[in-house]
């Protein structure tokens, strides 16, 4: 098929750590060449063949090159969901390539990688597509910890982590298929934007130390960029698509990690999410397998159910590291990555679905009106028959459906008036008619249904369009609310949480005008410099972590009965287009 796409496979070795010089290590196990790697033990040697392969030498933007990322750019701006994901074992590069070199707090602060270029590479495209189309930019960044689902952009956050144990809900929904229930979403600006919302949710994803890894992620991470855009010679032609950029929390052996209670629970969560994504790999790269992936089986293979086997263009960057250690881990990490590259996708334009039911509803219409048409001609030939056989009956040519009326009464008279002589002919005649009265009766109602179908279209039309200025107008005001709650994330832990709480409960819950609350602030502030009680900024903390909590789940929770009405319309129209269906059917019956 045209469209189908395998999933790109790059394999990134990374060098040898100083530490590990040191330890006396050397990298005499793994060579590339070209797009070949070879992995050797003692007399063995192994080799896989990748779409990019990338050396210990190759620096960050190298990668970026050689992985064709800016090209994956392009896609996503034309309409198509874009996949990178980094897989390999704890301590094989997978953060490093994907955010860059951390410092203490997890934060990529040096080397930027793939993310940070690619936010780049997306503004600088807007940029150049900014006189054809108008572009809107929303970020999220979710990480799924022990098989749970947490935001690193809404409350959940190293501070309250554990007060989040339920983690977020996911829902299916069947055009996005996975998608999880109020994750926090923000309309960015500019690419400074997505990347300050990036480090936020970066030093908020959990790490820890353990023997292979100084600051290993314990959680698999997804930033998701979404992209929507408006022709502004069409405004009809609306697209939206998305980029995910997924940090997978890296498979490890507890005999090798060295980790004990939290940890090692950690690490068998993240072996059992990784071991479902193995599975589906697997499946999905035999194409004599017919086997249904386990998609469901785990939060993270169900969230990426569209980019492996999905629709999206997807690219798997393998990270292997030259550690004697690793050799087992290497091997299964370069099987997989060579599984992956069998696998198909069929990357589809996500034109407006809002578009894309009212083009299905035109042709729908188009076709019965053919169908309408052809119904009109058999009316017709049926009207000739008639005519022809009672000479006494003058049916002034019948021709349209606006003559339905005139048919009906004439065939009625027809009945009434037909000759007792041949009682045969006169049987035919009366079925014939009969027939004929249902047809017509039966083109009324598909005429009718058909105008009700018009206008149930226009309706949902316009509910999309009000749910969706709604669902804007909600992300805006959340937005503001944050802004106007001081920036949590631009300020100290320790000054945040106070001055959130003051400011929700002005605005909130008193009502304040906005110049009485920048002044009310202002008194606050100094009030809380001079408060040095450390229970007290505690409790101030605690208390404003629940207003955020309660106020995003009042705003988020209004969208819900919108989405709900508007799945519930979708359904009647799809019910009303199986009655149409049954109806044709039915009256073609009729004809045969
Ligand atoms: N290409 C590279 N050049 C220099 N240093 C690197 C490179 N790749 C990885 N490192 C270093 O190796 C260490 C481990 O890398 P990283 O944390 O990215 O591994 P990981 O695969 O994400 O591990 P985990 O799954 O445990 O989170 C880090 O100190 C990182 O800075």
């Amino acid at each position: 098929m045209q469209n189908q796409q395998k999933i790109r496979v790059a394999v990134r070795v990374r060098p040898l750590l100083d530490l590990e010089k040191k330890q006396g290590h050397s990298n005499s196990k793994i060579d590339c060449n070209g797009q070949e790697v070879i992995i050797k033990e003692e007399r063995n040697k192994k080799s896989y063949k990748f779409d990019h392969v990338l050396p210990e030498t190759a620096s960050q933007d190298q990668v970026f090159k050689s992985c064709e990322i800016d090209q994956l750019v392009q896609s996503v701006i034309e309409g198509y969901h874009v996949t990178v994901f980094a897989y390999g074992q704890t301590g094989s590069g997978k953060t490093h390539t994907m955010e860059g070199q951390r410092d203490d707090e997890g934060v990529a602060i040096k080397q930027d990688g793939i993310i940070p270029k690619t936010i780049h590479s997306l503004f600088n495209r807007i940029k150049q597509n900014a006189l054809q189309r108008d572009f809107s930019v929303y970020c999220s960044y979710l990480q799924i910890y022990n098989e749970k689902i947490y935001d690193l952009l809404g409350e959940a956050s190293k501070v309250n982590f554990g007060i989040q144990t339920s983690g977020l809900k996911m829902r299916w929904n069947v055009r996005d298929q996975f998608v999880v229930e109020n994750l926090f979403v923000y309309q960015c600006k500019s690419a400074e934007e997505v990347i300050k919302l990036f480090k936020l949710g970066s030093r908020n994803r959990i790490t820890a130390s353990h023997k292979l890894n100084f600051s290993s992620s314990r959680s698999h991470s997804i930033f998701e960029i979404k992209i929507e855009s408006v022709d502004l010679k069409n405004p009809d032609y609306f697209i939206t698509s998305k980029l995910e950029l997924v940090d997978l929390a890296g498979s490890e052996r507890i005999s090798l990690t060295g980790t004990e209670g939290r940890q090692a629970k950690e690490s068998i969560e993240i072996n059992k999410s990784l071991m479902t994504l193995r599975q589906v790999i697997a499946i999905l790269s035999d194409a004599n397998n017919k086997t249904i992936p386990p998609y469901r089986d785990s939060k993270l293979t169900s969230l990426l159910k569209q980019s492996i086997g999905g629709n999206c263009f997807c690219l798997m960057i393998a990270c292997i590291a030259p550690l004697d250690s690793f050799y087992d881990e290497n091997v299964s990490t370069l099987q997989y990555a060579t599984k992956a590259a069998y696998i198909t996708n069929l990357p589809m334009k996500n034109d407006d679905p809002k578009l894309k039911v009212v083009n299905e509803l035109k042709q729908q219409i188009k076709s019965l009106k053919a169908e309408l048409s052809r119904a009109n001609e058999h009316i017709e030939s049926l009207s000739n028959i008639v005519q022809k056989k009672d000479n006494n009956q003058s049916l002034n040519g019948v021709q349209t459906r606006s003559n339905f009326d005139n048919l009906l009464k004439n065939q009625q008279r027809l009945l009434e008036q037909e000759s007792s002589d041949d009682d045969v002919k006169k049987f035919d005649q009366v079925q014939q008619n009969e027939r004929l009265i249902d047809s017509i009766n039966m083109v009324r109602e598909l005429l009718f249904s058909n105008k009700e179908m018009r206008e149930r279209e226009e309706q949902i039309n316009q509910k999309c369009e009000a749910m969706y200025r709604e669902i804007q107008f909600l992300q805006k005001e959340n937005f503001e609310l944050r802004e106007r709650l001081g920036d949590p994330d631009s300020q100290s832990p320790q000054k945040r949480p106070s001055t959130i709480k003051k400011n929700t409960m002005m605005v909130e819950e008193l009502g304040f005008l906005p110049e009485q609350v920048t002044q009310f602030q202002r008194n606050f502030q100094k009030d809380f410099r001079e408060t040095q009680s450390k229970d007290y900024r505690d409790q101030q903390m605690s208390m404003t972590n629940q207003n955020i909590r309660a106020h995003s789940q009042r705003t988020q929770g209004r969208q819900l009965p919108l989405i709900s009405n508007y799945q519930q319309n979708f359904e009647e129209v799809q019910q009303d287009e199986m009655t149409n269906f049954r109806r044709r059917s039915l009256y073609q019956k009729q004809f045969k």
